[in-house]
């Protein structure tokens, strides 16, 4: 018999309930395919999931959930010696799946199932941020930040990545700018900041193209800064007409440093992590990822 590649999908507890997927999974295993399931209940789950992939020595681990599950994937990945890590696969089974999306994973359940477990494994990027977290996609620091973390589950789950924009605008009076200094390759910048992105990806937050030239096999991050005392307008123009903003401020290295006089939040893929010191630094193809063959995200 061929050798057929081994999966084990760490499926989301909250996506579990999903017949689609039930029924694919059913029909790829009668093609021959070995697939593994095991689902999450809570953070943490994923972790020992991964290293049970590890011990099984499967091919492909594959992600069902949204960012923040990637992120704890990708992270426990990060985390193995390098021979003993399996690709990454994805199926896009969150609420915004701004990673999925931009790296053109099909949404249809069966098709990002065939891809995550056969496509080719393409190394890409990842990015540690201190000494124990990594984030895959994007990093937002300030006003974004507060709304991914802080989006209820019932707005999410009815709006989608909509409800990130709108539970922002709605909570607008109370937020501030946030001072803070960065440092990277021949860049340095210090002020107030509504919003930082820096992305190994492009998008964040359900559709916001924060770092539109990012690839994620290029070494490189890409930094964007919002300023501006008015909030609304520096967020309406930036958001909407990025070219036209004088607010924007823009950065590439491989590594940044932000420090800030007092605490600030950063969302590493939908997940909150605080502090006043970061240290951001790209490992280089560190991570192997099966990627549709047009993926713009490549270089
Ligand atoms: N059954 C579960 N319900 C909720 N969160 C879970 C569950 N199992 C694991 N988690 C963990 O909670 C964290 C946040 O998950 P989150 O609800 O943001 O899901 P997600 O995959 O990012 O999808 P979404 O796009 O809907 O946010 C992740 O680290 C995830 O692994
Ligand atoms: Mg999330």
């Amino acid at each position: 018999m061929e050798n057929y590649p081994v999966s084990l999908i760490i499926l989301n507890g909250k996506s579990a309930d999903n017949d689609l997927l039930r029924s694919a999974v059913e029909m790829l295993r009668e093609e021959g395919f070995t697939l593994h399931v095991r689902v999450t209940w809570e953070k943490g789950d994923a972790i020992r999931f991964v290293a049970e992939a590890a011990r099984l020595g499967v091919d492909t681990v594959i992600a069902g959930g949204g960012d923040g599950t990637i992120n704890e994937i990708a992270t426990a990945l990060a985390k193995l010696p390098a021979d003993k890590r399996p690709a990454l696969g994805i199926l896009p089974l969150g609420t915004a799946n701004d990673f999925a999306t931009s790296t053109g994973i099909p949404a249809e359940l069966d098709k990002a199932l065939q891809l995550a477990i056969i496509g080719k494994a393409t190394p890409i990027d990842i990015v540690q941020v201190n000494d124990d977290a990594f984030f895959i996609n994007m990093a937002t620091g300030g006003f974004g930040t507060r709304i991914t973390t802080e989006t209820p589950e019932k707005l999410k789950a009815a709006l989608g990545g909509v409800s990130y924009l709108i539970h922002g605008l709605m909570r607008m009076d109370t937020l501030k700018p946030d001072s803070c200094e960065i440092r990277g390759d021949n860049f340095q910048w210090q002020g107030d900041a509504l919003v930082i992105g820096i992305g190994n990806g492009r998008q964040a937050g359900g559709g916001q193209q924060l770092c539109p030239q990012a690839l994620i096999n290029d070494g490189l991050l890409h930094l964007r800064i919002f300023t501006g005392e008015e909030l609304l307008p520096a967020l309406l123009t930036t958001l909407t007409r990025p070219e036209e903003s004088p607010n924007i401020i823009d950065g590439i290295s491989s590594w940044f440093e932000i420090t800030a006089p007092h605490e600030i939040t950063f969302n590493l893929d939908g997940e909150p992590l605080s502090g006043q010191h970061f240290r951001i630094q790209v490992q280089p193809g560190a991570l192997s990822c099966r990627l549709p063959p047009d993926c713009e995200l490549l270089k």
